[in-house]
């Protein structure tokens, strides 16, 4: 089964692909989309089952099998998936025919609290959308988010003090906690008290419920139902963010976090977000699932990887030597960077995306229909062999020589809705690293089962359950198992 080539234009006739489900090129100057053979009766649906229950798995499989471009019912182009730099290329610079609407297929009901936080950046567009990012991006500047780097050392270190070197700890549920906590005081400037701990727990119930198939597949607002969960804790999320919005806007000095920056955000006009905005942008870069997620997979990394983690650790004990990192020293920290970078590629908390047609349109040669929803995903894309050189291999070093472009390396998405929180993001991950990996060494328990799978981010199904060891260049890779030993290949 013969991958399509990246570097082949993304016109390349469908007859060129190798396998038997494809079908024939038109005579037209358009292609016909490739893809999955009709199921007779339920047509597309049967792949969207498949794809709910393991979504890297299906798309790792569909490129293998269909190349850049597929459909999921090659009679009825509805839902089709894309791959690789020059098809993110036509689908992230025509923002007009293709755009984002994240949450469309979960249905909230039209006016409630749960469709007021879900009308953040990644569901609006065009103009509005622009105005939104002018709004917001000053506050997401590098220079602005470097003010919150105490902050984030001192809860960091705060939760670290609560750990004990030999200890076994599910380290998914204390990295979540601590990135909950970060994103409560820098985001609202909620110290830790009862209505931070109150919101904590709306919000980890809110991304379990959301983030259920049963949601997706029984929206119904009935009791005991997921989907009636989710949208009570949205309305108790929305009275805790309104409230604080009303207190925020009643202070006589402003207070130094994102929120307070939002409220004050103003346009040339003078025009600033109304109350419904703010609350739909608040929610936006409150949940932080993703930096967690970044975090997780790296320590994993480094685990399977003790050369690599070796080099890391001598790096941050050159440079630092124990002391925490001020924003210049971080400016130093090449070798992190590139392990952060790696990490991002090999397995990205955002492993796949949707867009949906606004209208009829065509992609690289491609007719798409209005209203066709587009899957795209840096899981698959970022193990091209032709993009990235032995791609299943964890390789920081590839980042010394490395410039992948926009569309090659989409870890932070690409084009209009990429991430307004980059900056934020890479100052959390590696502050946290930082200061945890001068600490500990985390280590599985031998024999753990890792399994990849999708929740908002990507995340381990089991949870990470790690031993807390002294740091130490000679310790082995523990032996795991999991269907996460398909998504890398260990060095030689
Ligand atoms: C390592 C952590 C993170 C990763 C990998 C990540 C990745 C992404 C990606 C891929 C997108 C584009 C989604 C799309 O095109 O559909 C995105 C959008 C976004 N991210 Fe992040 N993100 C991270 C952390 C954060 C944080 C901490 C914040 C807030 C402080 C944030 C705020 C946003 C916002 C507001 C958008 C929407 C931008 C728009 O639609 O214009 N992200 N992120």
């Amino acid at each position: 089964m013969s991958h399509l080539p990246t570097s082949l234009k993304a016109t390349t006739n469908v007859e060129q692909t190798s396998h038997s489900h494809q079908t024939t090129a038109t005579t037209s100057n358009l292609h016909l989309i490739p893809g999955y053979r009709h199921t007779p009766l339920i047509g597309w649906r049967w792949q969207g089952l498949r794809m709910l229950n393991d979504p890297i798995g299906f798309f790792m499989k569909t490129y293998k099998a269909y190349g850049q471009i597929s459909s999921w019912d090659n009679t009825d182009p509805k839902y089709i998936a894309i791959f690789g730099p020059t098809f993110h290329q036509a689908l992230f610079t025509q923002s007009k025919q293709f755009i984002a609407d994240a949450f469309r297929e979960s249905q909230f009901p039209a006016g409630s609290p749960m469709e007021r936080l879900s009308l953040g950046l990644l569901r609006i567009n065009g103009e509005k959308h622009r105005q939104h990012r002018r709004l917001m991006q000053p506050a997401f500047k590098k220079n602005s988010i470097d003010q919150y780097l105490n902050s984030i050392t001192s809860i960091t270190q705060e939760t670290l003090d609560t750990w004990s070197l030999n200890e076994v700890r599910r380290i998914d549920q204390d990295i979540t906690c601590l990135i909950t906590r970060i994103s409560l005081k820098t985001m609202f400037g909620l110290e830790q008290n009862p209505l931070s701990k109150k919101l904590e727990h709306y919000i980890a119930l809110l991304l379990k419920t959301a983030g259920s198939s049963t949601t997706l597949l029984f929206p119904v607002d009935i009791p005991g139902s997921t989907y009636r969960k989710m949208l009570q804790c949205a309305a108790s999320i929305e009275a805790i963010i309104r409230n604080m919005i009303h207190q925020k806007c009643k202070a006589s000095t402003q207070d130094y976090d994102i929120l307070s920056a939002l409220i004050a955000a103003r346009d040339d006009q003078g025009i600033g977000f109304s109350e419904d905005e703010l609350i739909g942008e608040a929610y936006t870069v409150l949940c932080h699932e993703s930096s967690a997620s970044a975090i997780l997979w790296t320590l994993f990394l480094l685990d399977q990887h003790p050369e690599e983690y070796a080099q890391l650790l001598t790096e941050l004990q050159t440079i630092l030597n124990s002391k925490p990192p001020t924003i210049e020293d971080l400016s130093r920290l090449n070798y992190l960077d590139w392990v952060i970078k790696e990490s991002l590629r090999l397995f990205p908390p955002a492993a796949f995306g949707i867009r949906y047609a606004n209208e009829d349109a065509e992609l690289n040669g491609y007719p798409i229909n209005k209203d066709t929803t587009i899957f795209f995903s840096a899981y698959v894309s970022h193990r091209i062999p032709e993009v990235f050189n032995q791609p299943l291999r964890f390789n920081p070093q590839r980042w010394a020589s490395l410039k992948p472009s926009p569309f090659e390396y989409i870890a932070f998405g690409a084009g209009e809705h990429n991430c307004m929180g980059r900056h934020f993001a890479l100052l959390e991950v590696k502050l946290i690293l930082i200061l945890l990996l001068q600490r500990f060494r985390p280590s599985l328990i031998t024999g753990s089962k890792v399994d990849r799978s999708m929740r908002i981010s990507l995340v381990a199904k089991q949870g990470l359950t790690v031993r807390l060891e002294k740091p130490s260049r000679f310790l082995k890779a523990p032996k795991i198992k999991g269907n996460i030993l398909e998504s890398f290949e260990k060095n030689a």
